[in-house]
């Protein structure tokens, strides 16, 4: 599929920043691994009943093997049936829950069943961001007050440089212009990308991302896209272009053209992968025309 004519298109293209021409990329063995799985299982014990779900079952994501750790930059999608463990998997990476057996690497520092909340929540604070499909935002927060939060939480920053980063964010998700909304006062598609910029608050090195556009109509789904897809090549602050390594849940195959590599995740296995030898943006004119066309 190739569709043309984006409504971000100008934007997205501005200083050399051109998502509509990325270059080839293929992650090596050489490139740093920022996500690393080894044997990684989750077992639920069901509540009253002497009865367990397997939910993943030995997932490895190795150096030198076919399935080969999240490497610095890469966007991966994660794909596959419902049930199949693809939001267990992320809540593991996450370390919003852990593995009942087996090792996860995030930048080299381990998550297994031993390690302790504390450990566990300074990790996320500090190298992780969630963005989910219900944006839970603060209703009652302005646009600027959510993305401050985070910045105000982990208390590292003086009121200017906060200032100034709130800012910085919610242009680069293109909301400049809409800092004092409350969330009711927004867009589905709007309150999606002030989940985003708020989940960048703390320079995350890691984004996380469960199905970011499961709400949103295909205007707004590629919208969101187009944004995380700059953000994951050129990075989000204007003085320091690191790129964000995304790893993202979905149920929509359209969007797979985003990713360098899709995983698909069945029965709490990693059943394939797939490769792209380019990422490409869709092209929201093109895109409509080709959903019209299949109902
Ligand atoms: N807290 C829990 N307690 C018991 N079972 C759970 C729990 N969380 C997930 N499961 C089970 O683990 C399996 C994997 O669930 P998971 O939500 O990871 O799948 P998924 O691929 O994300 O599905 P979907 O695409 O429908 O969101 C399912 O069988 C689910 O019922």
């Amino acid at each position: 599929m190739i569709f043309s004519g984006s409504p971000d298109k100008e934007a997205l293209q501005g200083q050399g920043r051109d998502i509509y021409n990325l270059p080839s990329k293929e992650f090596g063995p050489d490139d740093e691994n920022v996500i690393e799985c080894e044997d990684v299982s989750k077992e639920f014990n069901l509540i009253g009943r002497d009865e367990k779900i397997y939910a993943l079952k030995e997932i490895n994501l190795k150096q030198h093997d076919e399935f080969y750790p999240i490497k610095r930059g890469e966007f991966v999608i994660i794909r596959g049936p419902s049930g199949g463990g693809k939001t267990t998997f992320l809540n593991q990476v996450g370390t919003i829950d852990t593995p009942t057996s087996g090792t996860i690497r995030l930048l080299g520092r381990e998550v297994n069943k031993l390690s302790k909340d504390s450990y566990l929540s300074d990790l996320r604070l500090t190298t992780i961001g969630f963005v989910f499909q219900t944006f839970n935002l603060i209703a009652t927060m302005t646009a600027y007050e959510n993305v401050e939060l985070p910045m105000r939480i982990l208390a590292k920053l003086s009121e200017k440089e906060i200032k100034k980063r709130v800012r910085e964010l919610l242009k680069s998700v293109g909301l400049q212009d809409r800092m004092d909304h409350l969330p009711s006062e927004l867009s589905g598609g709007e309150q999606q990308r002030v989940a985003i910029a708020r989940s960048l608050a703390n320079s995350p090195q890691i984004l996380l991302l469960d199905e970011p556009t499961g709400d949103l109509d295909s205007k707004s789904t590629v919208e969101v896209m187009d944004i995380l897809l700059k953000l994951n090549n050129f990075g989000y602050n204007e003085s320091n272009h690191i790129p964000c390594t995304m790893v993202m849940v979905t149920h929509n195959p359209d969007l797979e053209c985003y990713a360098h590599r899709i995983i698909y995740i069945k029965d709490g296995k990693i059943e394939k992968q797939a490769i792209n030898e380019r990422q490409s943006p869709l092209r929201y004119e093109q895109y409509l025309h080709y959903l019209n066309s299949q109902n």
